[in-house]
């Protein structure tokens, strides 16, 4: 596996786990009540951006707690079903301008 190609590995992953669920971590999120699942992910992202602003201030673990933050933005995208291409196009679309 390059890593040109994790995030869309992963992605493809994730939208796995939503479509075809096994016993994972990921699966058992998005396996809850519609309104439920959203939560426990926004709720995750809220407690890995607090964990991103301390690891900045103390210069300790910002890498490991940043990868937490884009992962958990990551599954909420694929939870909502909005493709990869469509987060790639918007960021291109912003590089062009
Ligand atoms: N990148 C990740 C990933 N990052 C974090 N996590 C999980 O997210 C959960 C919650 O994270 P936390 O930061 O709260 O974990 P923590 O250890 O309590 O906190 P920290 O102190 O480490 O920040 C943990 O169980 C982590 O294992 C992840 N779980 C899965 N993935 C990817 O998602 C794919 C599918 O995962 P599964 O559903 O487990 O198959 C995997 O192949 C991976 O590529």
């Amino acid at each position: 596996m390059t890593k040109e190609k994790i995030i869309r590995d992963i992605y493809e992953t994730l939208e796995d786990r939503k479509n075809n669920p096994i016993n994972s971590y990921t699966s058992n999120i998005m396996k809850d009540s519609k309104k439920l699942a959203e939560d426990k992910i926004l709720e995750k992202i809220g407690e890995e951006t607090a964990e991103v602003i301390i690891a900045s201030k103390n210069n300790e673990n910002l890498v490991h707690e940043s990868a937490d933050l884009i992962f958990h933005t990551l599954l909420l995208l694929a939870y909502k079903g909005i493709s990869l291409d469509e987060l790639l196009d918007e960021f291109k679309r912003r590089h062009e301008l």
